[in-house]
């Protein structure tokens, strides 16, 4: 006979040493849809079990028994998790919210209202410090000299289980975590971007913006959207051989839109790796399913037709179709590959153009030197412009709240504490904040192109300047990109007058711009004029 006594014990017994026994040790984002389905269905098993060995057993006894089973395994295995993390984990020394010791539901929770991880971020280093544990396992270090530790050449820590499984079932060179794959495949792609000349094609789609934006002119525009047109476009062109004609029709097509809702979710759900794969094998909402139908779109398209000028993608097809290394040939890579390139050829420069325009905008002063600047040269060597392109980049980074990675194995320091090795502790340097660190630039929230060009003692750390990441996982596209913002912002400032929109100001691009790993930008609202001399 089964007494509730019995099975609760049983219960607490198995929660407490699956934790020990299984949950502590290494990583289990990728069995998290097989524990879920075990977790949701052990009850069913449960009851069926007490059933038979407790005949004769009413239906409700065998429910009560299978509850207090449950309950007890559960408590048991929750309130193991907890102890571990509050007295016991090698963080726990480290400053930070209590809830965000015990779990990063918390954290999801916070997110929930406005998808604004980085400034969260910002608040709790005002907070509690320099050094913050974020989550059970988690600390965000807004110390300079952690910044080669963490990303730089030659650093030991490595990507965290969020890549694994966030392009599931596919793969792709961002989501790569094993390095030597990672580095096979990044040969694939290098060939897409040495020595190739994507100028002519893209001051071609900067022709159009320009020209849309001068039939607008003295009307509003929301430049944030004009902005996504062309780098959806100049995307389309260079990956995929052909424009998405925004720029063209003035009007989103439905990739774009289906970017964006593909990308929400990942704003609230990557604090949890584990909970990604739950999410992504329930229904998917209309968003994703149309994101992964678009992107899947262009890789068959492409597949058909050979464009009279390589793009992006004809060295990533050729490596699929030519090669006998399974790196190059597996399928997965392409489909993960394509979906890799929309997003980080396309959000990209868009954000980065909306926010040096924004800058532009609010400070006219900028303007009049760039186009003293631009009247006598426009070449990659322009100090000015990239000075500008640069303060954008700092104030404004493309990933926020900055890049997720793994301590090794060995352990590692943080700041002046040691972090034992064994467990691997997700550690970030907090992007947003590190570009506002006075010790790393004089004055530092002020946008002044300066510092990068006529006055260098204004940058007092550069070693904290990596819009582009460093090292082994850093932007591969990061030329394509800064010639691309150079090319539209260099025209645009000699051929048109930049002002806010009669009643529009910064708000709402600094309170509604949303964190979703990348930046999902709000709207800014601009009158573009034909520029008095
Ligand atoms: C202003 C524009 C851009 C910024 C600020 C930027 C920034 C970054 C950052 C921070 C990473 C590292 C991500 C990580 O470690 O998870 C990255 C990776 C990457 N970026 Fe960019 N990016 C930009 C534009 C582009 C463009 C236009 C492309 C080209 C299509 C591109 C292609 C890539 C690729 C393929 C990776 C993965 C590299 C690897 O893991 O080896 N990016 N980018």
């Amino acid at each position: 006979m089964l007494t509730p006594g019995s099975l609760a014990s049983l219960g607490a017994v198995l929660g407490v040493s699956s934790h020990l026994g299984y949950f502590i040790h290494g990583e289990h984002h990728r069995q998290a849809v097989r524990l879920f389905t075990v977790l949701t269905t052990s009850p069913v098993a449960i009851f069926i079990l007490i059933s038979k060995l407790d005949e004769p057993a009413s239906i409700t006894f065998a429910a009560q028994k299978t509850a207090i089973a449950m309950l007890s395994y559960l408590a048991s295995l929750i309130a193991s998790i907890l102890t571990y993390r509050i007295f016991f984990h090698p963080l726990r020394h480290f400053p930070g919210p209590f809830t965000a010791k015990l779990t990063k539901l918390s954290h999801v929770l916070r997110l929930l209202e406005k998808s604004d991880n980085y400034i969260q971020a910002d608040q709790l280093h005002k907070e509690y410090g320099d050094v913050v544990r974020i989550g059970p396992n988690e600390l965000s270090i807004k110390i300079p000299e952690i910044v080669p530790l963490i990303y730089g050449p030659g650093s030991k820590c490595s990507k965290i289980a969020w890549y694994d499984v966030v392009g599931l079932p596919n793969k792709s060179l961002q989501l790569e975590r094993d390095r030597l794959t990672h580095d096979k495949r990044r040969k694939v792609w290098d060939r897409a971007f040495t020595l190739r000349d994507y100028e002519s094609r893209v001051v071609g789609h900067a022709s159009t913006l320009i020209n849309q934006l001068q039939a607008r002119s003295g009307h509003e525009v929301d430049a944030s959207l004009w902005f996504n047109f062309y780098s959806f476009d100049v995307m389309g062109d260079l990956a995929f051989g052909r424009s998405f004609d925004m720029l063209i029709s003035g009007k989103k097509h439905y990739g774009l839109e289906a970017l964006q809702e593909g990308m929400a979710p990942l704003g609230i759900i990557n604090p949890l790796p584990w909970a990604i794969p739950i999410f992504q094998a329930l229904p998917q909402p209309a968003g994703i399913d149309q994101w992964v139908e678009f992107s899947n779109k262009q890789i068959l398209a492409r597949k058909k037709y050979t464009p009279e000028n390589p793009d992006i993608m004809s060295w990533l097809i050729e490596a699929e179709n030519g090669h006998t290394d399974p790196v190059a040939s597996d399928p997965r890579w392409l489909w993960g590959d394509t979906r890799l390139v929309i997003v980080v050829g396309s959000d990209t420069t868009s954000s980065a153009l909306t926010h040096i325009f924004y800058h532009l905008a609010k400070e006219p002063h900028i303007v009049s030197k760039l186009w003293a600047e631009l009247e006598l040269i426009y070449t990659p060597d322009a100090r000015y412009l990239n000075g500008v392109i640069n303060e954008a980049l700092r104030l404004h980074p493309l990933v926020l709240s900055g890049l997720l990675r793994q301590t090794p194995p060995e352990g590692t320091m943080v700041g002046n504490t040691f972090i034992l090795g064994g467990i691997r502790i997700t550690v970030l340097a907090p992007t947003w904040s590190m570009g506002r660190l006075e010790s790393c630039y004089e004055s530092a929230e002020e946008f002044l192109p300066e510092r990068w060009g006529e006055r260098p003692e204004l940058v007092l750390n550069k070693a904290v300047f990596m819009p582009f990441s460093l090292g082994t996982y850093s932007c591969i596209g990061k030329q394509l990109a800064l010639m691309e913002l150079r090319v539209v912002t260099a025209r645009i400032v000699t051929q048109l007058d930049i002002a806010f929109a009669p009643g529009k100001d910064d708000t709402d691009l600094l309170e509604k711009t949303k964190d979703v790993f990348t930046l999902e930008v709000a709207p800014l609202g601009m009158v573009f004029s034909p520029r008095r001399k």
